[in-house]
């Protein structure tokens, strides 16, 4: 079976008109979710999806549009069927993901008193290759966004690129496609504005086109439909829809 790819969201972090760019990889007996922002438990319920479905969780960096919705989703598991989720992050962002962002949701003294506690860990090294299932393999690739945060973007499959949050790495991109075999690139997108922490619209559009061809723009404000036709070869993700990845 092909894996599937559906995005929950494909908004910014600030977007209102799109839930959080958040994706779900289907494949025949194992769902892995990307991030699980603020708004993650409630594009799932719009989709008629459960968590329970879901068998873990990656998580590229801590944002709350890539993280927020964790305390939901680790609370309404344990009540309605007693599991921890699989949480498969860098190893790099395990403690300050419990010290800066989940601790103050869900610390009980003598009963929640670490990571460990509410999800079954899995700390990931950058640049390894980690066979999750038959189907889906994944590796991090530590990449630019917040100076001083660690990021990572994904090689699904070691041919599908999906860059999460990201500023500008030309190089890169024209590298997977052009010596490492990559078919497909699934990018943020900022449409208007200078990129200070996303890559832009005009960023992505001075790409040749043999890299251009290959990338679906994602992770896009509101402003999204006045650019329908003007993405220089490149096509939108859109939310909810199913694609083979
Ligand atoms: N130095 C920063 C840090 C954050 N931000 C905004 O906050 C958002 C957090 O989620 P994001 O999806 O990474 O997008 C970030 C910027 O909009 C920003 O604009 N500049
Ligand atoms: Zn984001
Ligand atoms: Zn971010």
């Amino acid at each position: 079976m092909t894996v599937k790819l559906q995005m929950l969201g494909t908004g910014s972090a600030f977007a209102k008109n799109y839930f959080n760019n958040n994706a779900l990889l289907l494949g025949s007996g194992y769902n892995l979710l990307i991030d699980c922002g603020i708004t993650a438990p409630l594009a799932m319920h719009e989709l008629g999806r459960s968590f329970e479905e879901i068998d873990a969780v990656l998580i590229t960096h801590l944002h709350a549009d890539h993280v927020g919705g964790l305390e939901e989703l680790a609370l309404s598991l344990k009540h309605k069927t007693g599991r921890k989720m699989t949480l498969m992050l860098a190893e790099a962002l395990v403690d300050p993901l419990w010290e800066h962002t989940l601790m103050g949701g869900l610390y009980q003294e003598g009963i929640t008193t670490s990571l460990d506690d509410v999800f079954h860990v899995r700390p990931l090294h950058p640049d390894t290759n980690y066979s999750l299932s038959p189907e889906i393999s994944v590796h991090l690739l530590r990449t630019p966004h917040i100076p001083g945060k660690d990021s990572y973007s994904l090689m699904l499959n070691e041919e599908v690129f999906y860059s999460a949050d990201m500023t500008f790495e030309p190089e890169l991109l024209t590298g997977l496609v052009r010596n490492r075999g990559c078919r497909k690139i699934y990018h943020d997108c900022q449409l208007e504005g200078p990129g200070v922490v996303h890559t832009t619209l005009d960023e992505l559009k001075s790409l040749p086109e043999d890299i251009r061809s290959r990338i679906s723009l994602m992770h896009y404000g509101d402003e999204k439909p006045d650019y329908i036709g003007r993405i220089a070869g490149m096509d939108f993700l859109e939310q909810h829809v199913i694609y083979d990845l």
